[in-house]
């Protein structure tokens, strides 16, 4: 496990200090993968090299499994150092050296017998399937085979954890799915805690188990991503959704966009919510994914002629989020005049727009009563 406690990293001294990193807090569970995002100069790289103890945090903590690291000296640093295997934008790799000799290279450091580090490396090029490219030379690898040789050095002093600094930016989609299954397959076989810092969204999505947004030395937003992509308010889960092109409505609908919000959503939804709404709905556009083995999804769809509060309601009781596409003015406008009428009608002034974007919880349901007093038209099609 990896702790960040309070770190704080600040450059120069006096009236030129700068703060690069504010006093972040994370943790990184045992078989976890945490990703670290953000724009260029947030801070991404003076963060993994506090965590790898290259640079000294001027403040605060990193503590693997329990050990302060930033506490140690020099001696006992060069040691710990061992337990944080780490794997950089650029391999690294020597080009004179085979991958089997690259991957051997710490071993050598440590003194391990001859033997023992042949039976090693074979074990190590065989876990990143490239026990056939041991006598490769760097040159006759492609990107993604000298990234997997840099992991395969990287786990060779069984370290507790995991480092990758931008270690899939730059190699080709192919390349870097297959470095991503390797990083799962790594933390599930080893329990390995895994750092994964980088400013590429779509990579998240499909490495991370959870994720922090590092802004100007600050994490801004953090939490796991299924729980980020369901929820509507979150910067992060925007960010996160694939961003696929749809159809426009047809004349006479208005435009919704609508997304998971829990992880009991029926996979027929559009029927029952045409059905409950007793209206046709178009999809405009899906995107329906398994995360973590949770399913979560957004679409865009087409409605005609419903009563908005009714149609935000019912997605509600179906553990979906419907807003109107921001950019159809009618919808909105309908929405915004629904709204202000339930909240008016409501018991307590209770805004029907706030309730929506409440997550419900997995399995969650409105009481009945509830809708159908801010709601009347549901008790007709419930
Ligand atoms: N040694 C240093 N001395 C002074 N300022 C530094 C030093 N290293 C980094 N910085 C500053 O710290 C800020 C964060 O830099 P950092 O390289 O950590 O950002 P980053 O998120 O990794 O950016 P990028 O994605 O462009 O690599 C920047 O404003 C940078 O100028």
């Amino acid at each position: 496990m990896i702790s960040i406690e309070q770190l704080t990293k600040v450059y120069g001294h006096g009236a030129k200090a700068t703060v690069v990193l504010d006093r972040l807090d994370f943790r990184v569970d045992a078989a976890e993968i945490f990703a670290v995002v953000g724009p260029s100069g947030a801070g991404k790289s003076t963060l993994a090299q506090c965590v790898n103890l290259l640079e000294r945090p001027t403040s605060g903590s990193v503590l693997v499994n329990g050990e302060n690291l930033s506490q140690l000296g020099e001696r006992q640093l060069r040691a710990a150092r061992r337990r944080i295997g780490t794997i950089f934008q650029s391999d690294g790799l020597y080009s004179r050296r085979t991958a089997a000799q690259n991957v051997a290279l710490p071993l050598e450091y440590l003194g391990v017998t001859t033997a023992e580090a042949k039976r090693r490396v074979a074990e190590l090029l065989d876990r990143v399937g490239l026990s056939d490219r041991a006598g490769h030379y760097p040159h006759q690898l492609s990107g993604g085979q000298r990234q997997r040789v840099g992991i395969a050095r990287a786990l060779a002093l069984r370290p507790q954890v995991l480092l990758s600094d931008e270690a899939t930016s730059g190699l080709d989609p192919e390349s870097t799915a297959s470095i991503v299954s390797l990083l799962k397959e790594l933390r599930d076989d080893l329990d390995l805690s895994i750092l994964f810092i980088t400013h590429e969204m779509d990579t998240v999505l499909q490495v991370a188990d959870a994720v922090a947004r590092l802004d100007h030395g600050h994490i801004v937003e953090s939490g796991r991503i299924v729980d980020l992509l369901r929820d509507p308010a979150s910067a992060l889960g925007r960010a996160l959704r694939p961003a696929r092109p749809h159809a426009t409505p047809q004349l006479g609908e208005t435009h919704w966009f609508v997304s998971y919000t829990s992880g009991a959503v029926p996979a027929d939804w559009v029927l029952r919510l045409a059905s409950e709404l007793d209206a046709p709905v178009s999809v405009l556009g899906a995107s329906i994914e398994t995360v973590a083995g949770q399913t979560v999804g957004h679409a865009n769809i087409g409605v005609r002629a419903v009563e908005p509060a009714l149609l935000v309601e019912t997605a509600r009781r179906l553990g979906l989020d419907a807003r109107p596409v921001p950019e159809d003015p009618e919808a909105a406008a309908l929405a915004d005049r629904s709204a202000e009428e339930s909240s008016r009608s409501s018991d307590g002034g209770r805004s029907t727009s706030a309730d929506a974007s409440a997550p419900a919880a997995a399995g969650d349901t409105t009481p009945e009563a509830s809708i159908s007093s801010t709601v009347p038209a549901l008790e007709r099609v419930a």
